[in-house]
């Protein structure tokens, strides 16, 4: 073996952490059973550690095996895991993803090593290439995180990682450059030790975060599920209920709400069926969502009345935003809108702010404020908005 002393025994860092890698590969796939089908990677993340314990076998057969399976081979498995794993970041991040390129890269890879492993055989040469490749991918796979935003501890883990494991392979890289490559793979350098070492550490690691990254957007999706209304996408009556309670918590004087009904909605329904109904609703929200904007929070009250907390918002600032919402309800369908038969709709609205409450302000005083404003407008003819009195 090599000339100093080994730290650790590279045979046994290679099997351990392929021993690793198939808990870890357990692990994701039993939690990919009780996950919903929208997170998606996971298939491949649960892939990815079992390819590269097989990738370990070979390694740690190396002078058992012939050199064309421990050396070709072994490589070609490895990246292949490697790539596996950007691909269920791909798949995680956009949904769809697409590693030709790399199995390509790796291809030829594996004739270069043939090459240099089994007809000229060069270590410093294979090490050249097999560090330069590794660490292109797993830099481009840190890529896909860094412009992915998202402050979630998984994330930052998994960029960490990649990163660090782009480093290292980087490092050996001008180790090689600089003349310390070695005699080879089994050599018990620190360099070398270092370098296998944080392989162990990456396939640990990276299924750690893989786990609370898939964690988290379980978390994300379940929470909004909870708090949104599934036809139109708007907050729920609890979601927007709960944030009004928040608002005026304090006795807070200031912000308001809006309770907006859509006039003769029964008629629609009657006329042009449910579905059409749903489709008219869903896009009252976008366009009363677009008026909103981030002033406020729109929630579905109930059927076909609407919910607005304007938190920061006085009496007059809440009148003008109620005076856009009307607009906007009322622009008429476009003719090429699959509503165009209905051709327009119209709100009533009622208005009430913190303001308006008598004494200690109190959220269900400015509910039941905005919504007689609301009744008096449907009194008043509809297609209007009133003030609470
Ligand atoms: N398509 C559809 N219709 C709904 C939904 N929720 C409630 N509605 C309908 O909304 C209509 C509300 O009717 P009404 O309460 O009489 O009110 P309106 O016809 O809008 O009349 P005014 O409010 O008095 O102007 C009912 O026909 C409900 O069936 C929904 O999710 N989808």
């Amino acid at each position: 073996m090599g000339a100093s002393p080994a730290i650790l025994d590279p045979r046994s860092i290679i099997l351990l952490a392929g021993v690793m890698g198939v808990m870890m590969a357990l692990v994701v796939f039993f939690m990919r059973r009780s996950y919903p089908r929208s997170i998606q990677g996971l298939g491949e993340w649960s892939r990815a550690p079992l390819v590269a314990f097989v990738s370990t076998l070979l390694f740690a057969a190396r002078g058992y095996f012939p050199d064309f399976l421990t050396i070709v081979v072994a490589n070609f498995v490895l990246f292949q895991a490697c790539i596996l794993y950007y691909a269920g970041s791909q798949k995680f991040l956009f949904g769809h993803g697409d590693t030709r390129g790399w199995t390509a890269l790796n291809g030829m890879l594996a004739l270069l090593l043939f090459w240099f492993g089994i007809v000229k055989p060069d270590f410093e040469v294979r090490l050249l290439f097999v560090t330069a490749a590794v660490s292109a991918l797993f830099f481009r796979h840190a890529q896909l995180y860094m412009r992915h935003k998202g402050r979630v501890f998984g994330k930052r883990l998994m960029t960490g990682l990649l990163l660090a494991q782009a480093l290292v392979a980087g490092l050996r890289f001008v180790s090689v450059v600089a003349g310390m490559a070695g005699s080879g793979l089994m050599e018990g350098s620190w360099i070398q030790s270092i370098y296998i070492s944080m392989y162990s550490f990456t396939v640990l690691l990276l299924s750690i975060a893989v786990i609370l990254m898939a964690t988290d957007r379980v978390h994300t999706e379940f929470e909004y599920l909870a708090t949104r209304d599934p036809l139109t996408g708007a907050l729920n009556r609890r979601a927007l209920l709960d944030a009004c309670h928040g608002a005026f918590a304090s006795g807070e004087r200031r912000g308001a709400l809006l309770m907006v009904d859509l006039d003769h909605f029964k008629s629609i329904n009657d006329r042009f069926g449910h579905q059409m109904g749903d489709a008219v609703l869903r896009e009252a929200v976008g366009r009363m969502q677009r008026a909103v904007g981030d002033k406020g929070l729109l929630g579905r009250y109930g059927g076909e009345e609407f919910l607005v907390l304007l938190p920061d918002a006085g009496k007059a600032e809440a009148m003008e935003v109620a005076a856009r919402l009307r607009q906007a309800i009322g622009e008429p369908f476009p003719s090429d809108s699959p509503m165009a038969a209905v051709g327009s709709i119209a709100a009533s609205i009622g208005v009430a702010a913190g303001e308006d409450s008598s004494g200690r302000t109190d959220i269900d005083d400015v509910l039941a404020l905005a919504d007689a404003a609301l009744y008096r407008a449907k009194e008043m003819g509809r297609d209007r908005v009133i003030a609470a009195a």
